[in-house]
C-alpha cells in the first residue's frame, strides 16, 4: 500500500470538486455526450457515458441490442448500468441515453445519488444534430423529425423534473458548457476552477 502524505492526497479525496456526480439528461442530439465530455475536461473530472458502458457490457452496439433483444431488454440493462454508474466514485460527469430518465427507477437513483441537468433543445436543433449519424435505432423507425417531435411531447414534462435546466442551442458547445458550469456554481453555491473559463486565472499559480 502506498503511504499517504498527511494533508495532501487524503485531504483532496475528502473534498471532491463537486458534491455529487452530474448526470446529463435530455433528448437524442441534446448534446449529453458532446457537452458532457467537454464539461468533464474543463472540470478535470472523469467522464462516463451510459450508452458506451451498455455497449461495452453487452459486447455489441445499442442498435444490435434493440434488433436482437428489443427495447424492454435494453431498458433493463440501461437501468442496471446507470444505477451503478451514478453511485460510482469518484464524482464524475455522466451522460445518460435519451430515454434513461423516463424510467422511474433510474430517475429515483439519479435523484438520490446525482445532480441531474436537463439539456433542453428545440426540435430544429435536435433534427440537425441527429441527422449526421444513423446509429440511433429509435430514429431509424420513421421520419426523425416526427419521431423527435413526439418524443418531445412525451418526455419534456419528465425531463423537467431534473434538478437543473440548461438550454442547448445553435451556439458553440463551449457556450453550453459555460452555461452548465454557471448553473452548477449557482446551485451548489461554489466557484469551480476550470480551464479556459472565467476562473482560469485563479488556477495559475
Ligand atoms: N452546440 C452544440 N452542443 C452540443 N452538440 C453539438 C453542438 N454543435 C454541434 N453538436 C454536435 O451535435 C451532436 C450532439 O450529439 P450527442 O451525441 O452529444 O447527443 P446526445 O444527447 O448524447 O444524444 P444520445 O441520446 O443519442 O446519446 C454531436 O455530434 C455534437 O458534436
Ligand atoms: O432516446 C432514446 O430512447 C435513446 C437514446 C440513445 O442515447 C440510446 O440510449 C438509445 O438509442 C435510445
Ligand atoms: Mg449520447
Amino acid at each position: 500500500m502506498t503511504a499517504q502524505v498527511p494533508g495532501t492526497r487524503m485531504a483532496e479525496a475528502a473534498q471532491p470538486l463537486l458534491p455529487r456526480t452530474v448526470v446529463l439528461v435530455g433528448l437524442m442530439g441534446a448534446g449529453k455526450s458532446a457537452i458532457g465530455r467537454r464539461l468533464a475536461a474543463r472540470l478535470h473530472l472523469p467522464f462516463r457515458d451510459a450508452d458506451t458502458e451498455i455497449e461495452a457490457a453487452a459486447g455489441c452496439t445499442i442498435a444490435e441490442i434493440f434488433a436482437r433483444d428489443g427495447e424492454p431488454v435494453f431498458r433493463s440493462v440501461e437501468r442496471r448500468i446507470i444505477t451503478r454508474l451514478v453511485k460510482d466514485e469518484p464524482v464524475h460527469i455522466l451522460a445518460t441515453g435519451g430515454g434513461a430518465f423516463m424510467d422511474a427507477e433510474t430517475r429515483a437513483a439519479i435523484r438520490e445519488h446525482g445532480l441531474s441537468v436537463w439539456l433542453r433543445a428545440e426540435l430544429d436543433v435536435l433534427v440537425a444534430r441527429t441527422a449526421r449519424r444513423t446509429h440511433r435505432p429509435i430514429l431509424n423507425q420513421g421520419d426523425p423529425r416526427a419521431i423527435l417531435g413526439r418524443l418531445m411531447e412525451q418526455r419534456y414534462p419528465v425531463y423537467a423534473e431534473a434538478d437543473l435546466e440548461v438550454v442547448s442551442d445553435e451556439r458553440p458547445p463551449d457556450v453550453t458548457v459555460e452555461l452548465v458550469i454557471d448553473a452548477l456554481e449557482a446551485h451548489f453555491g461554489i466557484q469551480l476552477p476550470h480551464r479556459g473559463g472565467r476562473n482560469a486565472k485563479a488556477e495559475t499559480p
